[in-house]
């Protein structure tokens, strides 16, 4: 048997497919590895076990793994509004679950320094961080979407409040994190026009933002604020998407508009960006998100506005 053939025998049948090349000179065994799919932990974890294997073979001294990790371009997309309390967070968490059901490789990023949430949203709370050195390693929630948070990076959840540098500084943490895998990062901003949405325009570059809005005219006047931003950078605006819209009472069954009706549509329609949808006002979506059950993962009636959401979402991306 040849040398390089026993070095082939030698690697695990499982790891055999991403060993692109073998060599062996002077009792160094070369690997050449395509990790282009693997994160980080992954991918050393991977060299660790092809070392152990190869090393254990007789005439070879040294082991050198070279990993091909191709740099994946990830595309980011930002969930914005311009007011607080409008949904925001809720939309992200569903829109990732429901893109993730399509087949995305999804990853959504909390960015909302004043009131992280994604945690409770996808993992009803109570995951800590972890980290290998300076590299954050995403939470993988159950419904196929990971994450990270800033609620991660703050002790206790305190409120916090960051300026320009540190802003910046725990933002790019979050989106270098270990994202393996995801091809899709969502991104949860605060409400506003502050520091982290200047901060992201300035050092990323996402593919477009999804605005939310309430129908009410108050919440609308920030979202049309929250548009004008995210043009002024150039960053394509995918849609407005309204939620608590109408309000059907789970007892008489009648529909009411505690909000107002139609008002995000006919706001989108003014300013000139698509319309992708209604998320009505319900019991059920409040107590999905606060214990972790994402609408969107079931198949209930609540799933379907989020999904439609989502849809325009992805023919967005596929254009984009
Ligand atoms: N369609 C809905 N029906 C019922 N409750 C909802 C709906 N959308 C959001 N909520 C609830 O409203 C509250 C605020 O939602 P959320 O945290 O998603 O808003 P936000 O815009 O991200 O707020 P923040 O300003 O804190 O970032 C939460 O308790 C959430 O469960």
């Amino acid at each position: 048997m040849s040398s390089e053939t026993a070095i082939r025998a030698a690697i695990p049948a499982e790891l055999a497919g991403m060993v692109r090349s073998v060599s062996l000179r002077d009792g160094v065994a070369t690997l050449v590895v395509d990790a282009g799919a693997l994160g980080r932990s992954a991918a050393a974890q991977l060299q660790r076990e092809l070392e152990t294997a190869v090393g254990a073979l007789e005439g070879v001294a040294e082991v050198r793994v070279a990993l091909m990790a191709e740099r994946r371009e990830r595309r980011i997309v930002l969930v914005g509004s311009g007011k607080g309390g409008v949904g925001k967070s809720t939309l992200t968490a569903n829109l990732a679950v429901a893109l993730a059901g399509m087949g995305h490789k999804v990853g959504v990023v909390d960015a909302d320094i004043y009131g992280p949430s994604q945690s409770m949203l996808l993992d009803a709370g109570g995951n800590k961080l972890r980290a290998e050195g300076q590299t954050l390693i995403p939470h993988q929630s159950e419904f196929g979407v990971s994450f990270v948070s800033m609620a991660q990076l703050i002790e206790g959840g305190r409120a916090i409040a960051w300026r320009g540098p540190m802003v910046g500084k725990a933002l790019a943490q979050l989106m270098e994190a270990d994202w393996g895998e995801a091809e899709l990062l969502l991104v949860d901003l605060p409400p506003g026009t502050g520091d982290v949405q200047l901060t992201m325009m300035q050092q990323f570059k996402p593919v477009g933002a999804v605005v939310v809005s309430t129908p009410q005219d108050l919440a609308l006047i920030d979202a049309a604020r929250a548009i004008d931003l995210f043009r002024q950078a150039q960053i394509p605006v995918i849609g407005v998407a309204e939620n608590m819209a109408g309000y059907l009472c789970p007892s008489c069954g009648e529909v009411s508009q505690p909000f107002g009706q139609g008002g995000a549509e006919a706001a989108a329609h003014s300013l000139g960006v698509p319309f992708l949808g209604r998320i009505p006002l319900a019991m059920d979506i409040r107590v999905g998100s606060d214990t972790g059950q994402p609408p969107a993962a079931s198949e209930g009636a609540y799933a379907e506005p989020f999904k439609a959401v989502a849809a325009q979402v992805a023919r967005f991306l596929e254009s984009a």
